[in-house]
């Protein structure tokens, strides 16, 4: 079954927040949404809501879904979803990442993203 990975929009006065991975080696130093690998019984929502809990010292619910689509990587296939969050406690911290950024979203595409990051990216600067 190919796994899924959910990654949280969380905006903020016009800007999103976007961490550098520590790891694996091919990611590290690039540009993420936060969030991972769904586990077995969880929804997206809970999944997501872990994520934030454990990488970033942050309570989120989740608002809906921004983009989706199937990928390969050095890691595998999987899907990845991204969905844009609420923030309801905590301010989030890097506690897994090596930094933490808010970046307006025409600029995110100036960062190293994770490449499978860049249309998520142009997805957040396309008028609705
Ligand atoms: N978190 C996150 N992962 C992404 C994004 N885009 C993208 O391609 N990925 C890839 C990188 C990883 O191969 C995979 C997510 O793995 P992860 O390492 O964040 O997941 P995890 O926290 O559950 O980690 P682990 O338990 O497997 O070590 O998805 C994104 O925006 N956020």
């Amino acid at each position: 079954m190919m796994r899924t990975v959910v990654a949280g929009i969380l905006e903020r006065e016009g800007r999103v927040l976007v961490g550098q991975r520590a790891r694996p080696a091919w990611a590290a130093g690039q540009w993420e949404f936060p969030g991972g690998k769904v586990e077995g019984g969880e929804t997206l929502a809970e999944a997501l809501a872990r994520e934030w809990r454990e990488e970033l010292g942050a309570e989120v619910e989740v608002w809906g879904e921004v983009y989706r689509r199937e990928l390969d990587t050095p890691a595998g296939a999987f899907t990845l979803v991204a969905l844009r969050v609420h923030l309801l406690a905590g301010e989030p911290r890097p506690l897994e990442h090596r930094a933490l950024a808010w970046v307006a979203p025409a600029d995110l595409t100036r960062l190293p993203l994770l490449a499978s990051n860049v249309p998520i990216a142009a997805a957040l600067t396309a008028p609705a």
